[in-house]
């Protein structure tokens, strides 16, 4: 998934306008953009808001195009607009993602798309369809969104103005790819290339594709010098298309590929279109009134959430003379050297009327992944009553991803 946000809202109006306006004959807005798996990306549109700005008839053909009513009056918002999945396998995973957060999304019911989060309180929640979320944040009428790379990638297609703040949420873990049937004429194909040099493929009869992904399919192709190709599209299901005989492959996204398996299609090198959070960081500027420093506290909380989602927070009493005599022990293990190094104090205990201190608590991070290999250091080097507890946030002196969309947006 990813997180975008739109600039320089305070000069960009909400598209609306007369109906009339609808009857020009300038060209839609391009829709879509990629990105399987999960990033979270916010969308800059200076460049579009300013042609908001300029030209109200392209505002509403946008409105349009992309399916948002046009409202009657231009009305400049001082709220912020967060695009969140109304439906699908993301929905409850961006809701659960922000609550990690501590942002909680307050949704009246299911079928309310407007919410709030009172933890933001200029902010304000909008669920929308995933590609519906590209299509407003490029229309200006959404600020943030949280997407798919998949999504973005398509309906985005490569706006400069799109700009992703996050890109690895860590959820909706996919990736996008050519399969061919593991039978027939494809039994021995292997690779991309090895597909592209098949003798049956010609201008009369081209290697027919299936996709939902009409921008990025043709674009892989065409990126690859694969010449004789026909693209068909159809909303889901796409891996039936090659035994019902619509296709010769399909292009689509992968996640644990049981669906693929299961209607006889294998994926081959060089196929895939795009990988879990591949997609770069783009150029523009965000200028709304606020709008930045909901990015950054939102960019922080992930930030720190999802540092934190793979460490425990270990305590241990362990005895010794001194906190450097203690330390030496515990930093000559090579797991116990925490984020920065133990933190270790000295625990007072009174005896016979006497304070004295032989033991000191020693306080390390540890991943996750890591934590028995670490207990067992901790005994080796005379540790005892070893407690773990899950840890909520870290929040290091500054988030490189802040910095970075800084530098994208030039600022
Ligand atoms: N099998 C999968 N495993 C993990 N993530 C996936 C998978 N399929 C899709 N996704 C991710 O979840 C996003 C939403 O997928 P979902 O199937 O919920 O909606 P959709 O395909 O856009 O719409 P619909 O299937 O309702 O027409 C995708 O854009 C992609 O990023
Ligand atoms: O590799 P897998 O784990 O099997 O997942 C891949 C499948 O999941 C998605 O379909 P979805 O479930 O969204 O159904 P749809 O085709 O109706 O969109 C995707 O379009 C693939 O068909
Ligand atoms: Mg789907």
């Amino acid at each position: 998934m990813s997180i975008l946000l739109p600039t320089n809202l305070q000069k960009c109006p909400s598209p609306s306008l007369s109906l009339s306006l609808s009857l020009s004959p300038s060209p839609p807005p391009p829709i879509h953009s990629p990105s399987p798996s999960s990033a979270f990306s916010y969308l800059g549109t200076r460049r579009r808001c300013l042609r908001f700005v300029t030209s109200s008839v392209a505002s509403l053909q946008s409105s349009v195009a992309n399916g948002s009513a046009p409202a009657a009056v231009v009305v400049e918002r001082g709220q912020i607009r967060l695009g969140l999945p109304s439906k699908g396998r993301m929905a409850a995973d961006a809701i659960d993602l922000l609550k990690d957060c501590q942002l909680f999304v307050k949704q009246v019911n299911p079928r309310q798309y407007v919410a709030q989060i009172p933890q933001l309180p200029n902010t304000e929640v909008w669920f929308q369809r995933p590609k519906d979320i590209v299509r407003k944040l490029l229309s200006g009428d959404l600020d943030l969104g949280i997407v798919g790379l998949d999504t973005l990638s398509e309906y985005g297609q490569g706006d400069e103005d799109l700009i992703i703040v996050h890109e690895a949420l860590n959820f909706g873990d996919c990736h996008l790819s050519i399969a061919i049937p593991n039978y027939g004429i494809f039994e021995n194909i292997k690779s991309l290339k090895e597909l592209a040099q098949m003798p049956q493929w010609s201008e009369e009869r081209p290697l027919r594709v299936a996709t939902g992904f009409t921008y990025l399919g043709p674009k892989f192709m065409k990126e690859n010098g694969i010449q004789h190709v026909a693209f068909s599209t159809a909303d889901g299901a796409l891996e039936a298309a090659p035994a019902m005989g619509i296709a010769d492959a399909i292009l689509d996204l992968v996640s644990s590929g049981t669906t693929l398996k299961e209607n006889n299609l294998k994926e081959i090198d060089g196929g895939v279109v795009l990988e879990s959070g591949s997609c770069g960081k783009r150029r523009a500027l965000t200028d709304r009134k606020g709008a930045l420093n909901t990015v950054h506290e939102i960019l922080e909380r992930l930030e720190a959430h999802l540092k934190a989602d793979g460490q425990f927070t270990v305590v241990a009493n362990m005895r010794g003379n001194s906190a450097e005599e203690v330390a030496e022990r515990v930093l000559s293990q090579p797991s116990l050297s925490g984020l920065q190094g133990p933190t270790i104090s000295p625990v007072y205990c009174k005896q016979d009327g006497q304070v004295s201190i032989d033991y000191y608590a020693i306080v390390i991070c540890v991943p996750k992944k890591a934590l028995y290999e670490s207990v067992k250091q901790l005994r080796a080097v005379g540790g005892s009553g070893v407690l773990v507890s899950p840890l909520t946030y870290i929040f290091d002196e500054d988030t490189p991803r802040w910095g970075q969309l800084l530098t994208n947006l030039k600022l």
